[in-house]
């Protein structure tokens, strides 16, 4: 899907009255099956971006474009037929406890499925080899039939990764996927993202805390800051220098080793962690 923001600005539902908007005036575009990460301090705007470009949340002004389509102009049908092909992935999957795991990532079916066929899926759950498939992806194969609320905060964390996958969806827009996971699972679990969005021609926009996952994984690096756009460049092009200006008076975000020559241009040495 061919996503498009052209000078956006957002305000978050629960802000107060004359807070700084979390967005403003954000032009960016994604072509289909483009990958990109986003990067910058806490309360940039991250979060809200993800959710202006899923259409969960209308800007203020600007407009947001979908394979050429401003969500806003849609009649609600349309619009939850179009939501329907994009997926938004939040930092924390919203799981019911009581729920097993296959029912859970299933669910990520459900907009495609007919009422009584989705209705079934509850007590016969329609696919269980594709999800297998896609828990096995992150090493939860063995979860399958366990209950959400016995799983630890990083596997539920995973489980809304599986869920991911088995959406039928060409926009993928997943927010801070990795921050419930050790370094091994998050390895593992953004490249199953990268290579199956790549695989489907998904495009894919993930928020990310670990700087250095984003400069491996991905070729484009947007940075965000105070709800504007600071930099969107190859990740070849950011620089330590940019890094430190972009993270700036959020030092404790980005840490970078002490022997570290940070000083040297390109993303390869510099090794740097979010939070
Ligand atoms: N619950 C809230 N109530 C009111 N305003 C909020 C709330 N959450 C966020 N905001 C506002 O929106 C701005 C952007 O927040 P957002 O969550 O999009 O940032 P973020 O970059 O995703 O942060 P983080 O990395 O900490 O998740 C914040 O600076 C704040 O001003």
């Amino acid at each position: 899907m061919h996503l498009s923001l052209s000078q956006v600005s957002a305000a978050h539902p629960a802000a107060r009255r004359g807070a700084a908007p979390a967005l403003r005036g954000i032009t960016l575009s994604l072509r289909p099956g483009e990958q990109a990460a986003l990067i910058g301090p806490s309360g940039a705007g991250k979060t809200t971006l993800l959710q202006v470009a899923a259409a969960a949340l209308r800007p203020a002004s600007g407009r947001v474009d979908l394979d050429g389509i401003d969500p806003w102009t849609l009649p609600v049908r349309a619009l939850q037929r179009l939501r329907g092909r994009l997926l938004l992935a939040p930092q924390v999957p919203p799981l019911p406890p009581r729920q097993r795991v296959i029912t859970s990532v299933l669910a990520a079916r459900l907009p495609a499925m007919g009422f009584w066929t989705s209705l079934r899926s509850l007590f016969y759950p329609v696919d269980i080899p594709g999800a297998h498939a896609a828990l096995e992806r992150f090493d939860l194969a063995e979860k399958l039939f366990e209950r959400v609320d016995r799983l630890s905060g990083g596997e539920r964390q995973r489980v809304g990764l599986a869920r991911a996958l088995l959406a039928p969806a060409n926009l993928w827009l997943v927010d801070e996927p990795l921050s419930a996971l050790d370094p091994r699972r998050a390895e593992q679990a953004i490249d199953a993202l990268v290579d199956e969005a790549r695989a489907r021609g998904a495009t894919l926009l993930a928020s990310l805390h670990q700087v250095d996952v984003a400069l491996a994984r991905f070729t484009r690096v947007i940075g965000l800051r105070d709800g504007a756009l600071f930099f969107d460049l190859p990740a070849a092009e950011v620089t330590a220098e940019r890094l430190r200006q972009l993270y700036a008076q959020h030092e404790d975000e980005l840490r970078a080793p002490a022997a570290q020559d940070t000083s040297a241009p390109g993303p390869k040495p510099v090794v740097m962690h979010c939070r």
